[in-house]
């Protein structure tokens, strides 16, 4: 409804002002800005009838305007569009401990991807939305995890819109970054470049499952293996492992549970959606990692949505 869009370019309007300016009930308005502020994400004082006034919080104008550079406005309306109608059958997944796309989004093959990219133009973008959001969002804090300078490149491994690759060639000048993404991504990824595009960041289209994986120092990997099944993370790992020669470095971007799976609460609500893949600790990532030779694991809780594990190829 924009509602926070309204109130950045006219900050202090009564409730009757907003909901007329969003076409909507002055009763329904009131109750949401009310709950607005009661979460944080708008404040209220006195205005000059005594009837109170709304602004935007510094939460709200950081994530929520559609044009503000860390928007997470895309993700939300992905969470709208899919995770919603999977939270209403959570008693379903709990009960079958399976995922419920199929029943909740009518969806056929249980990958959200796949699924994605069968309904059309807008239902692509919107996934691309949705990724290139938290990327823009947390690929700093992924990028500067850790010291890069002995990597000169990178690919980036289902790397989508770009985003994450961006932050990594602002973050390390002299650092080029591959990002590697299915065909029906790469043919749409234009239109999230940045204003200024950076030559230092190219775009190849393949599937990692099937194709030759363009050669680099570093391979990211960054929300990729908590959604697959068991045996296709192992596949991909032997990929990555077989196209890294001793001393290349495989930088891995997730959530990472807390070792008695006591938290992040994100992390658990994500496995809760029951799909393919599964939720890993750092400790649990670190082993994976190993059994494909990669060593010298080193994870860290970034602070941010995602957390970063630099490893290096034996
Ligand atoms: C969950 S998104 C993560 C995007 C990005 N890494 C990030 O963290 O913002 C998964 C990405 O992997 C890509 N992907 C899925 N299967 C792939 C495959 N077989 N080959 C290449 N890319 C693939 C998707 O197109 C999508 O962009």
């Amino acid at each position: 409804m924009c509602v926070f869009d309204l109130l950045h370019s006219r900050p202090g309007l009564e409730a009757a002002q907003v909901a007329r300016e969003v076409g909507a009930s002055v009763r329904g308005t009131e109750c949401l800005l009310e709950a607005c502020v009661s979460l944080g994400l708008l404040r209220s004082k006195e205005g000059r009838c005594q009837r109170p006034v709304f602004e935007n919080t510094d939460l709200s104008a950081r994530f929520l305007l559609t044009d503000a550079p860390r928007s997470l406005r895309g993700h939300i309306a992905r969470c709208d569009d899919t995770a919603w109608p999977l939270f209403s059958r959570l008693d379903g997944a709990v009960r079958e401990g399976a995922g419920q796309r199929q029943k909740a989004l009518g969806e056929t093959s249980g990958d959200t991807l796949q699924d994605a990219f069968h309904n059309g133009q807008e239902d692509k973008l919107g996934f691309m939305n949705a990724m290139h959001s938290v990327a823009k969002v947390t690929g700093r804090a992924v990028a500067t995890a850790f010291d890069l300078s002995r990597f000169k490149t990178a690919c980036d491994l289902g790397g989508c819109t770009g985003a994450m690759a961006y932050e990594f060639t602002r973050a390390h000048p002299g650092f080029s970054v591959t990002v590697f993404d299915l065909p029906a991504v790469i043919e749409l990824s234009e239109r999230f470049h940045p204003l200024h595009t950076d030559n230092r960041v190219s775009f190849v289209a393949g599937d990692f499952f099937e194709d030759e994986l363009p050669k680099a120092d570093l391979y990211v990997l960054a929300r990729i293996l908590h959604d697959l099944p068991e045996e296709k993370v192992h596949i991909l790992l032997s990929k990555i492992s077989a196209a890294c020669t001793p001393g290349c470095g495989l930088l891995l971007s997730e959530i990472f549970l807390a070792a008695a799976r006591g938290g992040p609460a994100r992390g658990l609500l994500q496995a809760l959606s029951l799909g393919e893949g599964r939720q890993r600790s750092a400790a649990e990532y670190a082993l994976l990692l190993e059994s494909h030779g990669f060593v010298a694991a080193r994870g860290v809780h970034t602070g941010d949505l995602l957390d970063a594990m630099l490893c290096l190829k034996a």
